[in-house]
């Protein structure tokens, strides 16, 4: 077989495609993972230290699928023999008239998720270096925690090449050919697979657009801030301070979240989940501060042991869908080509089952999950294309 012919290409070696080709891999397939940065780059959505992992989410479909994903997380830890996964619990939070508040203690309970609910006196005890608005439930998700993100994506791209995976980095991929085979073509080689998974994160839209299809997806700068604790430690993993989603707080259009002071000792990460559109190539370009100030307010309302200026600023994309569910599906014209899109800024938990799941259609065969929320015809009347 010819050095360049491939059973699957995947476009992308962020989080899911890295875990799409080692799923590839595991089924022997023959896989080339092509990457535009020399790895590891921190251009995409999948670099830095950490990521929340949990299971209260307002869809129970998000529910089912993390329970295969923690067991694809300790299999990864085990396999790699690296720690990834830290349990710290996550607090949710907010007003008992709020529906995505109810509907994310609601598939916690359906769920038979391990849980609690906190009355007020319970929270001020538990947690006296957090103000709980008036008016405010808090429930603690018990499964979540902390995923060690760079950590993660070496691990798997380390055991794909153990599996004898090829991947490619510093190789940008500027053309495809539909057909059988697939023929791609990048700055500097041209290759050919029976099948093609685009996994390209910011870059989805552009990509995809080569073949005719528009999708809307938009993309995202956030600013991922740190914050310095007043007494360092007051809100540290070693003392057992949770994750946190402060579901539309203080009148903000979108939550806030958080993860307890671990990377950077002494500053305690809180992000806006929402940001500023971008072009993926012009994201430093992006200066606006709006989503700071929002952060900065919540701050100094509810984290009274953070300086509410944020002592490090760092950046990564996000890439959005009307709906905030990824896509994950055929080419509506190509069954050969596989998407994986659009993960919302909530996919990095979900990674070990959308590769899964991406692996599954790039082999022709039955997914292991109803991917009707992630289909591409739900778009049908945005959809710009001719299908
Ligand atoms: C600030 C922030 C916080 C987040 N917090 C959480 C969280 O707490 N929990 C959670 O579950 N998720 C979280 N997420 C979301 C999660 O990180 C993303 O959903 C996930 O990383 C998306 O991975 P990806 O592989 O789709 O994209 P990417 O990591 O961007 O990977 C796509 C890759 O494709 C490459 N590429 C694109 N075009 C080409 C080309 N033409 N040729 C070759 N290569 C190409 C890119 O260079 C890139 O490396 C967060 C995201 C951000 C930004
Ligand atoms: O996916 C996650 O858990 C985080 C926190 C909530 C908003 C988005 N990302």
């Amino acid at each position: 077989m010819d050095a360049n012919n491939f059973d699957c290409i995947v476009l992308g070696a962020g989080i899911q495609g890295s875990y799409t080709a080692y799923h590839l891999a595991k089924n022997k397939k023959k896989t080339l993972l092509v990457e535009q940065f020399v790895l590891p780059h921190s251009r995409g959505s999948s670099h830095g230290h950490t990521r929340i992992i949990r299971k209260a989410y307002q869809q129970d479909y998000y529910t089912r699928m993390m329970s295969e994903c923690y067991q694809l997380w300790a299999q990864l830890e085990k396999e790699a023999n690296v720690e990834i996964y830290r349990n710290t619990g996550m607090l949710v939070v907010g007003k008992e008239d709020c529906s995505a508040f109810r509907s994310l203690r609601g598939t916690l309970l359906r769920n038979n998720i391990p849980m609690e609910v906190l009355s007020p006196e319970q929270f001020a005890s538990r947690f006296p270096s957090v103000r709980l608005p008036p008016g405010e439930s808090a429930v603690i998700d018990k499964t979540a925690g902390v995923l060690h993100a760079d950590r993660a994506l070496k691990a798997i791209q380390d055991l794909f090449r153990g599996l004898g995976g090829v991947i490619h980095d510093g190789e940008k991929v500027v053309d495809f050919t539909p057909g059988s085979p697939i023929t791609m073509t990048t700055n500097s080689g041209m290759y050919h697979a029976q099948s093609l998974v685009i996994t390209a994160g910011p870059w989805a839209k552009s990509v995809l657009a080569r073949t005719g299809l528009q999708l809307p997806l938009q993309v995202l700068r956030i600013n991922v801030c740190y914050w310095k604790e007043r007494i360092p430690g007051t809100y540290g993993i070693g003392r057992h301070f949770p994750c946190f989603i402060g579901v539309k707080q203080h009148g903000a259009k979108h939550d806030i979240y958080g993860l307890p002071s671990n990377e950077y000792p002494g500053l305690m990460k809180i992000c806006y989940h929402s940001g500023s559109e971008t072009e993926p190539d012009e994201r430093d370009r992006q200066t606006s501060q709006e989503d700071i100030a929002i952060l900065s307010s919540f701050v100094s309302k509810s984290f009274p042991g953070l300086d509410p200026t944020p002592a490090v600023v760092e950046q990564c994309m996000y890439t959005v869908t009307p709906d905030s569910d990824f896509i994950l599906d055929q080419h509506p014209s190509h069954s050969n080509i596989i998407i994986g899109a659009g993960f919302s800024g909530h996919g990095f938990k979900l990674a070990p089952v959308v590769g899964k799941i991406l692996c599954e259609l790039a082999l022709g065969k039955t997914p292991s999950f109803d991917l009707s929320p992630f289909r591409i015809t739900r778009f049908q009347p945005l959809l710009k294309s001719a299908l």
